[in-house]
């Protein structure tokens, strides 16, 4: 009979087999082989430690596995093993528990080996992790070389070092307290600073204050492109990037209610979320709607709003903690695309405004490109906007996820 926690290793290999097929997210593998095998929240938090420790150490995984074997291995062979050294060197878990039961979810023929690697790696622990010192920064904070190099370029070593550091930790969660559903309960966290009405969450989800819609899951840089755009109680307000509807609740919070605004996305499948999450926090918009905002907007929209936030889709390197995806995925030329869908909605979202409105352009991205570059090359080519306003994130300047916004005003 296999131990309890073999089942956990198991749905960490699996979940990883899935992840490289390119598809899904972390998180939601995380939720699916949770969900599949019935794990307990205690198995399904060591499940995401590892799928979750796996995805951001992966470089350096690979290079502690080439150092102990030689040789070639099958893919689902590396997956077993990256999934055991992650518990002997990133998670710590006891040597013991962490190869026989990864051992286990090897087949019959290769049990043999897997043992004998990460045995080894009991045995080379202090050798290894002394060694990581000397490795390149690229492999020993695993990112991939492309990314290194450009950000080494746009903000030097040093930082881009602490950027990376920061990258590979779980992120903290925060939380933003709903004034459109006042209570007296207690917020289990501590008040963060600068940021009215966030929370940094401690200990287990509060899961009743999230069914209630108290609180919604929510950092803080999130705050800075809804301060810039200043929502005001009946102004008709365009969220046209709006899904799942977290800077929506914001904008709702700010006006009292979420009667004038308009949340639009061009993914119909995330509207039901963006729904169903508003509903929850008690702002029901005016209108929620499917539209590609790369395509010019519908005759009703033209001249009909006070103000637009447009938090596009963009290439996310703001946000590498918490979407370990994205290094590994994330390519050049994705950059290059999204800068033109970026361009292409700032374009179709500009004749929506009534005179004198104001647009709030945002990323979670820290690429100068996808912000003050986008910005600046938009503004060149619309003299009557001006810009009035930019907050910039960095992970490595502010210890918050990374995040742009820039108001742009146009004349009455
Ligand atoms: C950064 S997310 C928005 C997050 C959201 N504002 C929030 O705070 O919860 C970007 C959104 O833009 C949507 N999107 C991507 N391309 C779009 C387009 N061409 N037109 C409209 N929405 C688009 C995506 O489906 C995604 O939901």
């Amino acid at each position: 009979m296999p131990a309890r926690n073999f089942h956990v290793r198991q749905a960490a290999v699996s979940a990883l087999r899935a992840w490289a097929k390119g598809h899904d997210y972390a998180e939601t593998l995380v939720e699916r082989h949770a969900h599949r095998r019935q794990l307990s929240s205690q198995d399904r938090g060591l499940l995401q430690a590892i799928l979750l420790g796996v995805l951001r150490n992966r470089r350096l995984l690979d290079h502690w596995i080439g150092k102990l074997r030689n040789g070639k291995l099958d893919p689902d062979t590396r997956d077993i093993l990256r999934v055991g050294l992650c518990q002997l060197y990133i998670l710590g878990l006891p040597d013991h528990a962490a190869v026989h039961e990864t051992v286990e979810v090897g087949k019959a023929n290769v049990r043999g080996l897997i043992n004998a690697v990460l045995r080894r790696a009991t045995t080379s622990r202090k050798r290894l992790m002394d060694d990581v010192a000397e490795l390149a920064p690229a492999i020993a904070l695993s990112h991939p070389d492309w990314l290194y190099n450009r950000w080494k370029a746009a903000f030097g070593k040093a930082d881009t070092l602490v950027l990376m550091d920061w990258n590979n930790q779980p992120a903290e969660t925060f939380a933003r307290v709903n004034p459109l559903r006042p209570g007296e309960e207690e917020i289990p966290g501590t008040p963060v600073e600068g940021a009215d009405g966030f929370y940094k969450l401690e200990g287990p989800l509060p899961g009743a204050l999230l069914a209630s819609g108290r609180i919604y899951i929510q950092d803080p840089a999130t705050r800075h492109a809804v301060e810039l755009l200043d929502p005001k109680p009946g102004e008709r307000i365009l969220d046209a990037c709006a899904a799942p509807g977290g800077k929506s609740f914001l904008m709702a919070a700010a006006m009292g209610s979420a009667a004038t605004l308009v949340c639009t996305d061009s993914n119909e499948k995330r509207l039901p979320r963006l729904r169903e999450n508003l509903e929850r926090l008690g702002c029901e918009p005016a209108e929620v709607a499917v539209h590609d905002w790369t395509q010019p907007a519908p005759a009703e929209w033209h001249g009909a709003f006070d103000a637009i936030l447009l938090d596009v889709p963009c290439s996310n390197t703001g946000v590498v903690r918490r979407r370990v995806d994205v290094r590994w995925r994330l390519q050049q030329d994705h950059i290059d695309a999204l800068l033109r869908v970026q361009r292409r909605i700032l374009e179709n979202a500009l004749p929506c405004l009534k005179p004198g409105g104001r647009i709030v352009y945002s990323t979670c991205s820290i690429e100068k490109d996808e912000n003050e570059n986008q910005v600046s090359a938009f503004l060149a080519d619309h003299p009557g906007v001006k810009l009035k306003e930019t907050r910039q994130a960095f992970p490595f300047r502010n210890g918050t996820d990374g995040a742009f916004a820039a108001r742009l005003e146009t004349s009455s």
